[in-house]
């Protein structure tokens, strides 16, 4: 049994011009649990994830994914992980079903486990649409889907319920307590402060570059003496506007 973190990140630093977009961040994820990234506008938290991911080159501090380092990347590190990519990033002129078994072919996944995810994201009767006829809540939950085909051990999600109906927003989270429940370890941003409360074991809540607090969303309402996470949130963040 391997009893490494599913991640590990240590003074985490990122700069773009003028901007400390993220400002030394640390934090750990244990194998199996559901961890959200919490932030206003602009906190760090996509910054935050890509360097996580392997995506981007931290200027300072490092991230081991799985016990071994995201960056540089590694193939065989990939094939292990799952990165929710923005639906600007699916091949181009495919249909929903092209593209998902395009995925799956990179990663030698069978094509009636492409199927069968097209399925559990409710986009079988669209399976023979083009992604960019796609309605922009379908592409997202395309590319979700997309992310889990090869059944990584690691999934990030950033936003990933941002702009789906009730139902979709539902209907994934019932995928990823499933995915959660048979032992996978789930990474997501979200602004939706119910859905952040209901679905992770533990959240860590950002702002301008930095984690403010880490804990399980119980714990931090009863420490702030408040009475749901939004209020924790908007303690911790304050209420002016971000960028
Ligand atoms: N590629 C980039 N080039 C320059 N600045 C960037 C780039 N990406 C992000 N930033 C800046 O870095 C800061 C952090 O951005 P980031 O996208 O990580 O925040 P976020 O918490 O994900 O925000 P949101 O909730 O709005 O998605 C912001 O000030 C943003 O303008």
């Amino acid at each position: 049994m391997d009893n490494t973190a599913a991640i590990a990140v240590e003074g985490l630093r990122k700069r773009y011009g003028d901007v400390q977009a993220v400002d030394g961040v640390s934090f750990e994820v244990a194998r199996g649990e559901f961890y959200g990234i919490l932030g206003p506008n602009g906190a760090g938290k996509t910054t935050t994830l890509e360097l996580v991911e392997g995506l981007r080159e931290p200027d300072e501090g490092s991230a081991r994914l799985l016990g071994e380092p995201a960056w540089p990347r590694r193939k065989d590190l990939l094939r292990r992980i799952g990165v929710q990519l923005q639906a600007s990033a699916f091949f181009e002129k495919l249909t929903a079903r092209e593209q998902i078994r395009t995925f799956a072919a990179l990663y030698d996944v069978p094509r009636e486990r492409a199927d069968a995810m097209l399925e559990s994201v409710g986009l079988t009767e669209k399976r023979d649409v083009r992604d960019d006829k796609l309605s922009g809540g379908q592409a997202q939950r395309l590319s979700i889907a997309c992310a889990l085909v090869h059944d990584p051990e690691l999934v990030f999600l950033d936003e990933p319920t941002t702009g789906l109906d009730p139902q979709a927003r539902r209907n994934l989270w019932d995928l990823l307590r499933g995915l959660n429940s048979a032992g996978r370890t789930v990474v997501l941003t979200t602004h939706y402060m119910d859905e952040a409360e209901l679905l992770c074991d533990r959240v860590a809540i950002m702002d301008a570059g930095r984690i403010l607090r880490v804990g399980p969303p119980a714990d931090l309402i009863r420490e702030l003496g408040v009475d749901t996470l939004e209020d924790v949130f908007l303690q911790l963040t304050g209420r002016e506007y971000r960028e």
